[in-house]
């Protein structure tokens, strides 16, 4: 297991081209080949001039040798650059997953009997375990499956998925219980719930996510694919056409040759959209490597493209704007209630609790007021902390302790009868939450004793980056369970644009829905078991790795780093794929144009020779034209590869405004640099036949 961060490797180190070069060789296999028609088109021309070339050999063909032989390599070549551009974008991948399969060393597992630390165990293989078994994982053990922690915290070392190797927290309750099969406890014990069969576990769905084994085209690649073909069909039916065209011709004016089987079997290569049939799959592979150098696994392409074109962005408060390990910092009773009073009844409302909050009230409670107590008294009731009631505690000692959201108790005490609300609660609530921490009110039964101050942290950086997806024109909106005030305090400390508190899972599902029929493409970031509905619903749903489990699943985008703020690369990475590919489609067929003027008075000079005239580049013979244009049809795509791998260079500017800079570019780029290119390769033809 190795757990230092992977080095970074280059798209042409050596280590990616030579294995490269070989697939690029199996990829020509028709039955792989099929799901790129129009190469496949290219693939039979290869096929068909290899023929001819062997006609030539025999005297079969009256073209000499030399150049049906020559037609035909540069159209084997066209289609291996393309097989190669593609095993290219694959290869870092790969390379990637051969090195996280190694490490998967065959692990074992200390299998429970029952859900309790201390209880007895059987030693089982990992590929034993399956969903629903209770394991013990103890320092220096490593993690045999995917889970949910359900008891204990521990500090879990994950190099072995993110390649970060500062430790984490993963902890039973919160937000941050699912672990990840493959990483290592460091310190502590923890019991972990398996929620993945063997084979179904993350690192297994990673590995065959970025061998691209469950590559789908997306959308936009089928439309876009759609009008490919339709363009090649259009281009086979016209030179089919031309052969009784030329024979009749040939017939009528008395004089040349029709047009060969190998030139028009050229003439519709280089018609054909072949730039960017070529190099389609590689760009969308390239961008979904992209991202994955930057530690985000997008589970569908289909989500990349999507995050291309998003205009409002949701994000979770707790465990996404801020570090999320909301911490009990204070204790503050009101209505004449002592600290230390209070610092019990919090404690009793919390022993049970599990959530980080609970966790951090207990050892507040523990450290500064000289409670001992272990576990709840016996026989009682455990109330546990839910989204929608937003309370907690036990019932115990003939008394109801509770703590929890200050509406939501309040209201709890005036069910219970309770009449007297403290007068100053409301200020000491107010003053918490202004500063942006999380005040948690505590009751026994119908009396308030007071409020626990629970402190969490914006992460750092964050103002920035919202700047940034401001200036893209993204709306970025917080939603939380948390009161109004806080919210706003930490909506106004994280500069995000909007936001909604006190919101509930149905909630932040009904504003997904909302912007998406105001015509909005909606992308979400969230961590909770009650952000999955909305993540679900999102077009684009990122999920913080540290998360719980039903989030990870739910969302469609994975950030192993869990940092909110790298929707930004991910927008970024789906603007360039889409603009890449539009770029790379102009350029494929402004291209067309100088092609014409190179074939087209070449393959007809002999019947007509008036068509000398159209011969503007004064191409040195038909057949070095005809050449020249093929082999400037293959080179431009290697030549073009580092552009689609990389993708076009992001600015940004108004959708419109970059619109016509790249039509600007790549439409006179794509007119001009066939004239230049193919009278150079015929000037070389030239002096070399
Ligand atoms: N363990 C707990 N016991 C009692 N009440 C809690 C507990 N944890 C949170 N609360 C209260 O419930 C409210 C909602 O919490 P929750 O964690 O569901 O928020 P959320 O919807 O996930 O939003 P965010 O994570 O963005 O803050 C909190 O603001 C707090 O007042
Ligand atoms: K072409
Ligand atoms: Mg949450």
């Amino acid at each position: 297991m190795s757990l230092h961060k992977p080095e970074p490797v280059s798209l042409f180190d050596t280590r990616i081209l030579r294995p490269a070069l070989a697939a690029s060789f199996k990829k020509l296999n028709p039955v792989e080949l099929w799901r790129n028609p129009v190469m496949l088109c290219v693939e039979i021309a290869s096929v068909i001039t290899l023929v001819t070339f062997v006609m030539s050999l025999t005297g079969a063909n009256l073209e000499p040798a030399w150049f049906t032989g020559l037609v035909s390599a540069w159209l084997w070549l066209t289609v291996i650059f393309s097989t190669f551009s593609e095993a290219l974008a694959e290869g870092r991948g790969k390379a990637r997953a051969a090195s996280l399969r190694s490490s998967r060393t065959s692990v074992t597992a200390k299998l429970l009997s029952r859900p309790e630390f201390g209880s007895a165990f059987t030693t089982v293989g990992a590929s034993q375990l399956r969903k629903g078994d209770l394991i013990l994982v103890e320092a220096g053990e490593m993690i045999a499956g995917d889970g949910d922690v359900i008891a204990g915290a521990a500090l879990v070392n994950e190099a072995a998925v993110t390649g970060e190797s500062a430790p984490v927290v993963r902890e039973s309750g919160g937000d941050r219980s699912a672990v990840t099969g493959g990483t290592m406890v460091i310190a502590n014990s923890i019991i972990v719930r398996i929620t993945a069969n063997p084979g179904e576990t993350f690192l297994d769905r990673m590995i065959s996510l970025i061998e691209g084994a469950k590559r789908r085209k997306t959308p936009n690649e089928i439309a876009l694919e759609v009008l490919l073909i339709a363009l090649t069909l259009v281009f086979l039916l016209v030179c089919i056409n031309i052969s009784p065209l030329s024979i009749y011709s040939v017939t009528a004016a008395g004089q040349g040759q029709p047009v060969s089987l190998t030139v028009l079997t050229a003439l519709f290569v280089c018609l054909a959209p072949t730039t960017i049939a070529a190099l389609l799959p590689a760009i969308g592979i390239a961008g979904m490597d992209r991202l994955f150098q930057k530690n985000v696994i997008a589970l569908s392409g289909r989500a990349i493209e999507a995050a291309g074109d998003v205009n409002v962005l949701l994000l979770d408060k707790t465990g996404t704007i801020t570090h999320g390990n909301r911490e009990a910092v204070a204790f503050v009773p009101v209505g004449g209630h002592g600290e230390q009073e209070l610092a019990q009844a919090a404690l009793m409302a919390s022993i049970a609790d599990e959530t980080p909050e609970g966790r951090s009230i207990v050892a507040l409670a523990r450290q500064n007021y000289g409670f001992v107590m272990e576990a709840p008294p016996a026989g009682a009731e455990v109330i546990d902390f839910s989204a929608e009631t937003r309370l907690s505690g036990i019932n115990a000692h003939g008394e109801q302790f509770r703590k929890g959201a200050s509406d939501a108790t309040v209201a709890f005490v005036k069910k219970l009868g309770g009449t007297t609300i403290p007068a100053e609660l409301a200020e000491v609530v107010h003053k918490i939450a202004r500063a942006g921490a999380t005040p948690l009110v505590v009751c026994r039964t119908s009396e308030i004793i007071g409020v626990v101050n629970l402190k969490d942290i914006v992460k750092t950086g964050i103002q920035e980056r919202f700047l940034q997806l401001r200036s893209m024109g993204i709306k970025t909106v917080m939603i939380t369970g948390d009161n109004p005030l806080t919210a706003a305090a930490i909506a106004a400390e994280a500069q995000v644009d909007d936001f909604l508190a006190q919101a509930k899972p149905e909630d932040k599902l009904r504003l997904i829905r909302e912007n998406q029929e105001a015509g909005f493409m909606v992308a979400m970031t969230g961590d909770g078991t009650n952000d999955a509905p909305a993540l679900a619903q999102a077009d684009v749903a990122v999920a913080m790795n540290t998360g719980t489990q039903p989030a990870r699943e739910a969302a469609n985008i994975i950030d192993l780093d869990s940092n909110p703020t790298k929707l930004l690369d991910i927008v970024e990475v789906g603007k360039q794929i889409l603009m890449t590919r539009g770029n790379l489609t102009t350029f494929s067929i402004s291209n067309d144009v100088a092609k014409y003027f190179a074939i087209i008075p070449a393959m007809m000079i002999s019947v007509y020779p008036q068509l000398g005239a159209l011969n503007v580049m004064h191409l040195a013979t038909p057949l070095s034209a005809i050449l020249s244009a093929v082999i400037f049809n293959a080179l431009i795509i290697p030549l073009l590869v580092p552009l689609a791998l990389r993708g076009t260079k992001f600015r940004p500017m108004p959708a419109e405004r970059l619109l016509i800079h790249n039509l600007l570019i790549y439409g006179a780029g794509g007119l001009v640099a066939p004239f230049v290119g193919i009278k150079a390769i015929d000037m070389v033809i030239g002096m070399l036949v």
